[in-house]
């Protein structure tokens, strides 16, 4: 596939299915639906036991139907949005609606194409690996079109950076504001600031290398040089490396599971 069929319905009125209204199809619909990309009520899921779920999809405007399978008839392009230890029994239960007609997509981590063109039977099949921040229109999302696409090997190290990664960031402003609260800001004013301490935002818009930007930061003999001095000692960095690592390894295992 096909990059050019994808995009060929993108310009049409296509409609879009959710199998599993978790937490990143709802980023992944509420992006795409704030955006004006597509309106929401091209959008369809379904509820599998978690009733909040429902509200969740509907307050943005995507229509809730009753069963996986309605979802599979409704849609022209259909994301497996479940576990990866589930989506195999997902995709074999629904085959026989999976036409070759409907693009079909995967986000779940650790799920190999060539597994998931085999349950559906067919190889219209290409894999995502998303992250949350498509909710707010600034996902750092890879794709991997077709199985003799190579480039698959990679997926298991960019689960762990750009799909972990966002994780350990909120981990990081939560700690910063933790910080300004111990040094005796209020708690809200701390999170606003932790929050709007937008260091990746500048990391990618001006294109930077990350240190010249840290060097631009830590003033001579200053309070972020007295900071990153601690941060060191802790292992910030060593610390962070290991994250990235372990949620790759995890994503090795759930592939072999
Ligand atoms: N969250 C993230 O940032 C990212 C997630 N992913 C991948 O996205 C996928 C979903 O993750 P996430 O949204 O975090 O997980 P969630 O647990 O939030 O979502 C999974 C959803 O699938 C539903 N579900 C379970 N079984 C079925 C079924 N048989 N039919 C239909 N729906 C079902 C669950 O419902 P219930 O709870 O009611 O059982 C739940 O709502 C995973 O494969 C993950 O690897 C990839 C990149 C980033
Ligand atoms: O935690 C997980 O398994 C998923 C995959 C990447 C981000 N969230």
């Amino acid at each position: 596939m096909e990059a050019t069929q994808f995009l060929a319905i993108q310009t049409e009125t296509y409609k879009l299915g959710f199998i599993g209204a978790g937490k990143m199809a709802e980023s992944i619909a509420k992006g795409a639906a704030q955006s004006g990309f597509l309106p929401a009520p091209r959008i369809s899921t379904s509820i599998h036991s978690n009733p909040a779920r429902r509200v969740a999809f509907e307050s943005f405007g995507v229509k809730v139907l009753p069963q996986n399978r309605n979802v599979v008839e409704e849609s022209d392009v259909v994301i497996f949005s479940v576990k990866p230890q589930v989506v195999r029994d997902v995709v074999l239960e629904l085959r026989p609606l999976l036409t070759k007609d409907k693009l079909l997509v995967s986000i779940a981590a650790g799920t190999k194409l060539k597994d998931l063109q085999e349950w559906a039977g067919h190889s219209r099949f290409i894999r995502v690996v998303p992250n949350t921040p498509s909710a707010v229109g600034e996902a750092a999302s890879v794709m991997c079109l077709g199985g003799a696409a190579t480039d698959e090997k990679l997926f298991d190290a960019i689960v762990g950076l750009s799909g972990s990664g966002p994780a350990y960031i909120y981990l990081a402003i939560e700690a910063l504001a933790d910080g300004g609260v111990a040094a005796g800001l209020p708690r809200e004013l701390a999170m606003g600031l932790a929050s709007q301490t937008g260091s990746a935002f500048m990391a990618s818009k001006t294109g930077k290398h990350p240190g010249q930007l840290k060097d631009d930061v830590a003033s001579p003999g200053g309070t972020t040089i007295a900071g990153i001095h601690e941060l060191e000692k802790g292992g910030f960095r060593g610390t962070l490396m290991n994250a990235v690592i372990a949620a790759a390894k995890r994503s090795r295992e759930l592939s072999q599971s």
